[in-house]
């Protein structure tokens, strides 16, 4: 039997601008009304997962949704023909005709908290889409990320989907961005890691003061609970709060793992000296990696800009781990020196491969906000929607696509031409036949 991890990345939507819609998620708040190019977006995406396939990775996709959000603007009282909702939202409402316009399905580390199969009670790979709560403009993704999951992972006896939580911020829930498996084969039993940054039933824990703790300790539970997890392959731990207020929104901005590797910053964590013993005494083996980044090597803030965390740690076929990191790690000289030395020290990670995302780095999403992990057997491979692999023909059919419908250059204010709405519902279509979907969007239902 072969075991291995797949990712699953998500592939820009048409509509990617830069909205400044995240508060606490520098990058999104600094980069508000750039114009924005999705056409390169979606290639630089789609240019890293092929790069990750060459280099023997199982590597998915999915798809963007449909953006603007006409069925979120009608249920706020917008009426009229499409091209009127959006005029009139866009005259009255500016700030939620634009959350209604994000193609931020895009991260999709962000789309569902997964567990594999050797971890779950039932034996099969559990799916909790995100609700994520905490913004209006992404709280618009779970019900059609569900259907999205579902068209890629159908098979009942071999998959299992659940409802997202509960929409309130009691149980915000913001996905894998903030879950990390640790494993000896990916096939075999595993610990997941699940960071929350509040309690929302109890005031008294420390919180973030600035910026908002998106997901909760509740969520994680919940999650755990819905996916028959036992409680000798869990550890719940917290976000440092301080770390939340200088700009981590979710954990994967200062901390990743892979199997035997947690790789993470001195501040990443509220109590770290606990959550290690734990992670050590539930994984089993004392073959594990901490790797811990101190702040006079790499501060929080050059963390924040360069995304070195948010580098996807993957497994290659050679047996060495590698980091998928973006540019702008190699443009930081203490960041550069870091990862340089990193690759020279005694832990699996021996390469460095650096990656141009810069275009979804601007609105905070790097290499690992960008894809979705799902350890999988072989056997399990063979039940996943086959349309959805990155090959070398599915690569050219989704870039001949790409250049087909986008646009390469979108202002704020294009978002309200008709044109675009069209265009990226002829486009979706499209790629629900390629992907082999069936119908996903509530414009097909
Ligand atoms: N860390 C992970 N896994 N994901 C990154 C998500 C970035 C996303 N940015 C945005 O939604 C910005 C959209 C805008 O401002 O137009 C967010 O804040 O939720």
């Amino acid at each position: 039997m072969k075991q291995f991890e797949a990712n699953f990345d998500g592939l820009v939507g048409p509509t990617h601008n830069y909205a400044g819609l995240s508060f606490g998620n520098v990058a999104s708040k600094s980069n508000a009304n750039a114009v924005s190019n999705p056409k390169q977006a979606a290639l630089q995406g789609l240019q890293k997962m092929k790069a990750l396939a060459d280099m023997g990775m199982v590597q998915g996709v999915l798809a963007p949704q449909e953006r603007p959000d006409i069925y979120a603007l009608r249920r706020l009282g917008f009426s009229g023909s499409d091209g009127d909702v959006m005029q009139q939202a866009y005259k009255e409402a500016p700030h939620i005709f634009l959350a209604c316009c994000s193609a931020s399905s895009m991260w999709t580390a962000n789309a569902a908290t997964v567990s594999p199969s050797g971890d779950t009670r039932d034996g099969k790979i559990h799916f909790t889409p995100a609700n994520l709560t905490n913004k209006y403009h992404r709280s618009l993704e779970p019900q059609v990320t569900g259907n999205i999951l579902k068209a890629t992972f159908a098979d009942p006896d071999h998959f299992s989907h659940h409802q997202h939580l509960p929409d309130n911020e009691h149980f915000g829930d913001e996905g894998a961005a903030n879950h990390t498996r640790f494993c000896q084969e990916y096939g075999g039993k595993g610990v997941e890691l699940f960071v929350f940054g509040r309690y929302a039933f109890d005031e008294s824990k420390p919180a973030p003061k600035k910026y908002p703790a998106r997901h909760t300790f509740e969520a994680c539970e919940a999650v755990a609970r819905l996916h028959g997890l036992s409680e000798d392959n869990v550890v719940f731990a917290q976000q440092n709060p301080d770390v939340i207020d200088a700009g981590v929104f979710h954990n994967d901005v200062i901390a990743v793992g892979n199997q035997n590797v947690l790789f993470y910053h001195q501040q990443a964590f509220l109590n770290t000296s606990k959550m290690k013993a734990e992670i050590l005494r539930k994984f089993g083996s004392d073959d594990f990696h901490f790797i811990e980044v101190p702040d006079n090597e790499v501060s929080v803030s050059d963390a924040v800009k360069t995304y070195l965390f948010n580098t996807q740690v993957i497994r290659l076929p050679n047996g060495n781990m590698a980091i998928i990191a973006p540019k702008e790690c190699e443009n930081n000289a203490a960041v550069a020196a870091y990862l340089a030395k990193l690759v020279t020290l005694n832990t699996p990670i021996k390469e460095v491969h650096y990656f141009d995302v810069k275009q979804s780095m601007q609105n905070g999403g790097g290499p690992a906000c960008l894809r979705l992990r799902v350890a999988m057997t072989d056997k399990e491979q063979t039940k996943v929607n086959p349309n959805t692999f990155i090959n070398d023909s599915s690569y050219d059919k989704l870039c001949t696509w790409v250049n087909k419908h986008y646009r390469d250059e979108l202002h704020v204010a294009d978002l309200i031409d008709p044109q675009l709405l069209i265009e990226s519902r002829t486009a979706l279509d499209e790629l629900t036949q390629i992907l082999g979907y069936g119908s996903v969007y509530p414009f097909q239902i």
